[in-house]
This record gives C-alpha cells, structure tokens and sequence, in this order.
C-alpha cells in the first residue's frame, strides 16, 4: 500500500537506494546537463526593496513590471524579513527532517487510494503513481489562522510553532508588500489586489526536502512546473537545484542567504490576461541534500479567478475562463503537473480561442 511506504529520504539513509527507481526517472529530454548547468550566461534579475516605499518606487515598480512579464521570476534583497528569523526558520525545519522516521511518521499523510493528501508529511507529493519526484515534503496550511490543524505542525521544539507563526505573518506582510507593486506595475490601484482577495486568501507553507541522490543525472527533486497559486516566495538553502526557464534554456539560481525568490503563480497569469508570466521551473538534485521552504499565496477555494476586467478595456478579450481555485487544482493535479508535455498543460484548458 503506498500509505505504508517509508519515505525516500528513509530509503536513502538506510542505504536502501544505490540506483534510482524506474518511477523516478525522467525522459533523456528532462534530464540536467551537469556539464552546463553552472555556466548561467544570464542571471535572474533581483530586485531591491530598499527605499521603495520613498523615492525609489516608480523605478521598483518599473522594475516589476517588466521581470514579471518577461521572467514571472526574481529575487529580492532588504525584502524586510529579518536573515536571524530566516535561519531560525530554516534550522528548526532542518531539525525535523533530521528526526528518527517514527517521529515524522506520527505527523504523516495518508494517501487514501484516490486523493493525494494536501498537508502533513509526505514523500511523492501530489504526483500520479510511476512517476516520482526525488523528494519528500512538509504541507502546512498557515493563513487565516483558523485554518491551522496543530495536530499536523511538528513538535520536536518547544519554540517552532512560534517561529513558524512569525515567518508566515512576515511573509505575508512580504507578499502584500509585493501585491501593491504588482497592483501599481498593471495601473491598477496600489491595493487592488489586496483588496480583491482580503476575506477570501489563505497561505501555505512546503518544505521540500531533497535527499542525497546516487544518480542525480537520470531524476529530478521536482519536475517542471508552474505554481497554480498567486505568488510564492522561496528561501533556498546553500546547495544549488531550482532552476527557472527562460527563452527555453534552463537557469540555475544561485542561493544568496538573506534573499528571497519570488514566483509569479497562475492566478496572476490569469487576473493579468496573460501581462504576466508564471515561469516553468524545476528542482535537480545532488550527492548532497538540499531543502527549499517554499511559501505561497493562494486564493480561497471558493474564490472564482478570472482576467481582471478593469485591465481589458474595450478591444481586449479574456484569453482565459474565469474558475474556482479548488477547481483548477484539481485539474492542476489530474492534467498537468508532472505529466503534461510542458509544465503548464494545466493553463491551457482555460484558454479561451482567440478567433
Ligand atoms: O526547491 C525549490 O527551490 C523549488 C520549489 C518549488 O518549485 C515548489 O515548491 O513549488
Ligand atoms: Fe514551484
């Protein structure tokens, strides 16, 4: 039963795993080039937050605007978050993954045969089965507060459900605050988009924890992808593994301690007609482990998301249907992620023909 299996990162330190599982490889065409994947010729923009409620605004909402069209990928730096709150963060999730399985089991997803679970911890997450990501994960719901199940939060240290609760609240200030950038970057109203969603947002956070590989070359940590969500934010730690599409070359992202990647979701492809870009990307993987806190805003399920019509004008058709947020993970789940042709199959069932 796949609900009994011990996780991949169990088999690897058990020494269970000296080659890669046929369900974890990827097609030739998938596959890392190791020989180029450090010559990164083109670097993701970073934008810089400082000042940016002053004088520096116009120019960062310029900024914005164009990565977002052109990359719906970039980093930012003096984002606010503070870099001791980050390494709390990340050292106390470190710790979790560093227990005895029997501990982590206890806070375990089951997979019930159909529905691949959405919270807890878990190893091929969100995927069909015979086609694995060399990963296992940590899913929490975080935002609005009511929507915490603490039974599923780890309790290995006293202080991590505090640490845990400031870096979502952080996180989130870090969102809005990149909202109202967006907002601006469309001409829209500073707080349009905060607005359109207060009352109907929620917030989640995924660790994904990528074990030591013995053949790195032949499998992926995660499989190209866009987020179904509004906008994600990434902490990356030390080893390198995400990489973003762009003019269909891959490009690696080198990890900067005190920044953060930001990645535009589907929902603001959608509300901006397509202005805006959510950007393939993937995670490789290594000889050496590696972990990305990843934390995402999303709309509420209920929540229809069409394109923004204030943005459209009179000449402007909507090139996509408008659709519940539960509705289209599912199809996200079910028709794309991992097994579409390209990484955003799932978008296209809502492409409205243009003639
Ligand atoms: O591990 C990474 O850096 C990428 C994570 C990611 O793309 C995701 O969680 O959706
Ligand atoms: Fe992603």
């Amino acid at each position: 039963m796949p609900s009994e299996r011990v996780t991949l990162q169990e088999l690897v330190e058990n020494g269970h795993l000296d080659t890669v599982p046929d369900d974890y490889l990827v097609s030739e065409q998938d596959r890392v080039k190791f020989e180029d994947y450090s010559c990164d010729a083109r670097e993701l923009p970073v934008i810089d937050m400082v000042g940016v409620e002053g004088e520096r605004r116009d120019l960062v909402v310029q900024q914005i605007r164009s990565v977002c069209e052109e990359w719906g990928f970039f980093q930012v730096k003096n984002h606010g978050v503070s870099l001791p709150l980050m390494k709390r963060m990340q050292q106390e999730i470190r710790e979790f993954f560093d227990l005895p399985y029997e501990e982590k089991n206890k806070i375990r997803a089951r997979f019930d045969g159909h529905v691949l679970p959405d919270e807890g911890y878990s190893d091929r997450f969100g995927l069909k089965e015979g086609s694995a990501n060399w990963s296992d994960r940590l899913r929490l719901y975080t935002l609005p507060a009511s929507s915490r199940r603490y039974e599923l939060w780890p309790k290995h240290s006293p202080s991590f459900r505090e640490t845990l609760e400031e870096y979502c609240e952080e996180q989130d200030k870090l969102m809005s605050r990149i909202s109202e950038l967006i907002s601006e970057g469309l001409g829209l109203e500073t707080s349009y988009l905060n607005d359109y969603f207060a009352g109907k947002y929620q917030q989640q956070l995924q660790v994904n924890y990528y074990p030591p590989c013995p053949q790195p070359d032949v499998t992926m940590g995660l499989r190209k992808h866009s987020d179904n969500n509004l906008l994600t934010l990434i902490l990356q730690d030390s080893t390198p593994g995400l990489q973003v599409k762009k003019d269909g070359q891959w490009i690696t992202v080198k990890p900067m301690e005190d920044w953060f990647v930001v990645n535009v979701g589907d929902q603001i492809e959608i509300l901006s007609n397509g202005r805006y870009t959510s950007a393939e990307h993937r995670a490789f993987v290594s000889s050496k482990p590696r972990m990305s806190i990843a934390t995402f805003s999303m709309p509420s399920n209920e929540t229809v998301v069409g394109p923004i019509l204030e943005l459209l004008g009179t000449e402007e058709q909507p090139k996509y249907r408008a659709i519940s947020f539960s509705e289209f993970k599912d199809s996200f789940y079910y028709t794309g992620w991992a097994t579409a042709p390209t990484g955003k199959g799932h978008l296209k069932h809502l492409l409205i023909s243009q003639d």
